[in-house]
């Protein structure tokens, strides 16, 4: 009988003998790998947690204590030993298990997670609520090596470890974040646990222990215990964590589960802040994993045996390949442009950079905030950056936008990319702000491609753009056009819009991914005999004033499009620019975009269906405008 038919809950592995923990984590691990094969979704980070998982449920009584897992990718297996096995498959997909952790889905999901570095600062938040009121339960985080290269984690650590409260973070340690890992935290974390002398000593130390009476066993235990964290000390440089406050211990094997459990035991009885340094293997249990784990961060559906993907990825390619193969293309031709990424160079395409330019190339880490004012001291001295990060990521960086970059006036560019809705990755990582926290930054140049050519059109044009920041931003998808060469696109006129075609019943301003499905929308509303204006606004700001004026002063009933916020976004701005222009006028406008709201995890195409961001959408709410407009009905904003 299969022991995950009867392991449900960590109640049940805490009722299991010890012996069969092993089989336990090794049919757990085939679990995981048996569902992203079939599903695809975050795959290497998990494999390596398994044991880990595993002597945490074991050790601590959780619910009551409260495990902190960081980023949340690695959750797979947490969410199979707390009650979600059977759920497991609807992972990621609309309606089905989160893509990370949520305080919404799981008693035993104690922080949501999604973005990096978190787990610390909740953890440290958790303990001294829990001291606050007088409480009785464990704390304890769970960081990666490479969400520890992130400022956060340390204010967190500098933070908690000059108290005295209980509580312990453990370090993950697998030499690996999503590509390379970077930084000098992991050579200095791999120098410790590779320093041959003090190796040695705790196998002399583990030797004499194993030797050792049982009846001497406590006694010796302290001793060893005693002379391993004096050696520790001498050999080890710096014990950067013992420097910050917390009792280290370490390294353990994480994936020996008789070590885990036996640590975590002893752990538990300790007091104050503890670091728990865990190494493990990125990947571990699946063999193609194990050899690339950048690679094998996440994945789509794959056969388990050679690991091809089911669905061979047709079409054309994601703008993310268009972007970062264009800006190679540019800085073949000009030696000053550098791309800057946190972490993210598969994700940004900026892997294609490091190849063709790496002297050129810079991963921060987890580290956004001070990649953007990283660019920014760069762009003092004559270097056009390129920072590529995530919509959503980017807002770990806001402060230096406007504090480093935007008031100095700086041109730096920003790329940002999974604008607009991610999809599966749900709600943190849906790039739904940057429209409205850009539009609000004086100086920033805010622009919007309708398609891949015109992308790599902006992106010339902004690093043409001397007087000041530039933003553009581009989806998770692919581009709907053949794009040619960067180097044979002109730069699109800096604040000019496109009028796309012409018609007397409503104009529709539209940004972005929201263009052609406006051009869609028209073409239905033409068959219905109603006649729409739409202007591609690739410059959200500053914006084409005479097309604008031309277009805004022919029409009464207008729509505004964009894949953003609603709440202070384009059709805000667009709203009070109209009112005042035609002051006095009866106008119907409608602003059509993201709800003022967190949307959920799901396909990107069905939840721009749902929130009538694709042509059919349009048009009705095209036809509502138009209907109402003739009877009078008041302008309404829409969500
Ligand atoms: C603020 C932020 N930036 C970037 C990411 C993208 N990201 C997700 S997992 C990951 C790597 C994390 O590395 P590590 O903490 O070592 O975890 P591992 O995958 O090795 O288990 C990154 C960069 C993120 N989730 N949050
Ligand atoms: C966990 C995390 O933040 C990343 O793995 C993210 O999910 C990558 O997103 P993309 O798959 O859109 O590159
Ligand atoms: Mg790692």
């Amino acid at each position: 009988m299969s022991l995950l038919d009867q392991v449900r809950f960590p109640a049940d592995i805490r009722a299991l003998p010890r012996e069969q923990l092993r089989q336990l984590a090794d049919e757990v691990r085939d679990r995981h790998i048996d569902v992203v094969a079939q599903k695809g979704g975050h795959f290497g980070a998990s494999l390596g947690v398994v044991e880990l998982t595993v002597a945490l449920h074991r050790v601590y009584d959780t619910p009551r204590d409260q495990l902190v897992w960081d980023t949340g990718h690695q959750a797979y297996i947490h969410k199979i030993l707390t009650g979600r096995n059977e759920q497991l498959p609807t992972i990621r997909t609309r309606g089905g298990l989160a893509p990370f952790l949520r305080r919404d889905e799981s008693e035993y999901d104690a922080f949501g997670a999604g973005h990096a570095a978190t787990s610390i600062s909740a953890a440290w938040g958790m303990a001294v609520g829990r001291d606050l009121k007088g409480a009785d339960f464990d704390v304890v985080a769970i960081i990666g090596d490479g969400s520890m290269g992130c400022g956060l984690a340390y204010e967190a650590l500098n933070n908690a470890g000059h108290k005295s409260n209980d509580f312990t973070v453990v370090l993950n340690d697998n030499d690996m974040s999503i590509g390379p890992a970077v930084g000098a935290l992991n050579k200095y974390l791999t120098s410790m646990v590779t320093n041959p002398a003090y190796n040695k000593v705790r196998d002399v130390v583990k030797d004499v222990l194993h030797r050792a009476p049982r009846s001497l066993g406590h006694l010796m235990e302290e001793v060893a215990g005693k002379l391993e964290d004096g050696v520790k000390h001498m050999l080890t440089p710096g014990m950067l964590f013992e420097a910050l406050g917390f009792r280290y211990i370490g390294p353990v094997d994480g994936h020996d589960l008789d070590e885990l459990v036996d640590t975590f035991s002893r752990v538990r009885q300790m007091s104050g802040p503890i670091l728990v340094h865990v190494l493990t293997q990125k990947g571990k249990g699946f063999h193609l994993a194990e050899d690339d784990p950048w690679t094998w961060h996440a994945a789509s559906p794959f056969d388990k045996i050679s690991g091809a993907a089911h669905a061979k990825k047709a079409g054309r390619p994601r703008y993310q390949k268009v972007f970062g193969k264009g800006l190679v293309e540019l800085a073949d031709e000009d030696p000053r442009i550098v791309a800057i990424t946190a972490a993210m160079p598969d994700g940004t395409s900026t892997d294609l950079f490091s190849r063709a330019h790496a002297d050129r190339y810079f991963d921060v880490g987890i580290a956004e905030g001070h990649g953007v004012t990283f660019a920014a001291g760069l762009a003092t001295q004559g270097i056009k950056p390129v920072v590529a990060i995530y919509s959503t990521f980017l807002q770990r960086g806001y402060d230096n936008i406007v504090h480093d970059v935007a008031l100095q006036d700086l041109p730096v560019v920003f790329g940002m990319d999974r604008a607009g809705i991610a999809g599966a990755d749900g709600p943190t990582h849906n790039g739904a702000f940057d429209i409205a926290y850009m539009l609000a930054v004086p100086n920033m140049t805010v622009t919007a491609g309708k398609n891949g050519t015109e992308t790599l059109a902006l992106l010339r044009a902004g690093l043409q753009h001397e007087e000041g920041p530039f933003c553009l931003r581009w989806p998770r998808d692919s581009v709907p056009d053949e794009v040619p060469s960067a180097l044979t696109i002109e730069p699109t006129p800096h604040a000019s819009w496109e009028v796309l075609r012409r018609g007397s019943d409503l104009c529709i301003l539209a940004v972005g991914t929201m263009v052609l499905p406006a051009i869609d929308a028209a073409q239905e509303l033409a068959a219905r005999g109603i006649e729409a204006t739409v202007v591609n606004c690739r410059y959200l700001k500053p914006y084409d004033r005479a097309v604008f004026e031309e277009v805004v002063s022919a029409h009464d009933r207008i729509l505004t499009i964009e894949e953003g916020t609603v709440t202070n976004g384009f059709g805000a701005f667009m709203t009070r620019e109209i009112t005042a222009f035609r002051r006095g006028a009866a106008l119907h406008i409608e602003t059509l975009g993201l709800p003022d709201d967190f949307i959920e995890h799901g396909g990107r195409g069905e939840l721009l269906a749902d929130l009538g961001l694709d042509a059919a959408g349009i048009a009705r709410s095209a036809r509502a405008l138009t209907d109402g407009a003739a009877t009078g009905r008041s302008a309404r904003e829409t969500a």
